[in-house]
């Protein structure tokens, strides 16, 4: 199958997803403005920033709930298989492009076990298999096989975040690191090629952190590649291969992890002054560490 849009850029093997010229006016505000910047395979990428960066309406525009007011979304999913995001609606970006994606606050289904959240995830596949009409329930092996399949795989992914045990609980019984892990874990079961996740780590304990860090990478050494908003630096430093820095909707910094830690207008940002103040404020934080005997 070859699907390519006729204006797709053609993308190196090692970039998964380019996004160009990424703009999104709210009225007169605009919240992401003029940015561009590529999500390489087997990389996990952070988008940081202050509050109101933009970076959830970049991860909007991405998974399309957002269609942006300018710019081109370039998905390489396959050598011959490339999507253009922005023409696509949400529901193609995550089954026929392959994104997924976790919100700030969880959005698992409360009242349903933990199989089942897992189960209704894998939807598309078992509605495919049905042929759409009452296959299943007339007892097609083809349904059988592909219902078989979806209970293996949520299984697996159970078994893999530690929570095989609770299968049949109800996913509103988890606690709070549990819950986080295991909408990765419905994310995941759904196929990606890019995992989107809007803050993981916030409210997680320091034992949490360290278990989500783990699925992330073993996620990301499995070839997927891994978007995250993160406001803990720790987790960022930790786990990331790259990083994007967003201020006021623009892109201030881009690049190593270490990199970016370095780079002044980071530093001014998260310290809410100017550039040229940096050095000032560089110079008294050394003063006051030395002042303290630190
Ligand atoms: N639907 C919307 N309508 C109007 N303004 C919006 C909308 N969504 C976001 N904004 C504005 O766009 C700007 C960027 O918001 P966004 O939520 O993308 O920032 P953020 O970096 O994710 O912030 P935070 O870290 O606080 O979640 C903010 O000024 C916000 O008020």
């Amino acid at each position: 199958m070859t699907v390519r849009p006729l204006d797709a850029p053609e993308l190196p093997p090692e970039v998964l997803l380019r996004v160009e010229h990424l703009t999104m006016r709210f009225g007169g505000l605009v919240a992401v403005d003029d940015v561009s910047f590529d999500v390489r395979r087997d990389e996990i990428t952070a988008l940081i920033g202050p509050n109101g960066a933009g970076k959830t309406t970049v991860f909007n525009c991405i998974t399309g709930f957002y269609k942006p007011t300018v710019g081109r979304l370039t998905l390489r999913r396959a050598e011959d298989e490339s999507w253009l995001l922005e023409r696509l609606r949400d529901h193609e970006i995550s089954r026929a492009a392959g994104v997924a994606r976790t919100f700030q606050n969880i959005r698992l289904f409360g009242g349903m076990t933990l199989l089942e959240n897992l189960l209704v995830a894998q939807h598309g596949p078992l509605m495919r298999a049905s042929g759409f009409t009452l296959l299943g329930v007339l007892g097609f092996a083809s349904y059988g096989r592909a219902e078989r399949a979806a209970i293996d795989k949520a299984t697996a992914w159970l078994e893999r975040i530690g929570l095989i045990d609770r299968a049949d609980d109800a996913a509103a019984d988890l606690p709070y690191g549990d819950q986080r892990r295991l909408e990765i874990a419905r994310a995941m079961c759904t196929d990606p090629v890019l995992l989107c996740l809007d803050e993981p780590a916030a409210g997680l304990n320091p034992r949490e952190s360290a278990e989500l860090n783990t699925l992330l990478r073993s996620i990301r050494n499995e070839g997927v590649a891994v978007l995250l908003i993160e406001h803990d630096m720790s987790v960022v430093m930790e786990i990331s291969d790259h990083v994007v820095v967003l201020d006021y909707g623009k892109k201030i910094s881009d690049g190593s992890p270490a990199a970016v830690r370095e780079d002044p207008k980071v530093i001014a940002a998260y310290l809410g002054v100017e550039d040229e103040e940096v050095a000032k404020v560089e110079q008294e934080i050394e003063r006051i560490a030395e002042e303290s005997g630190a």
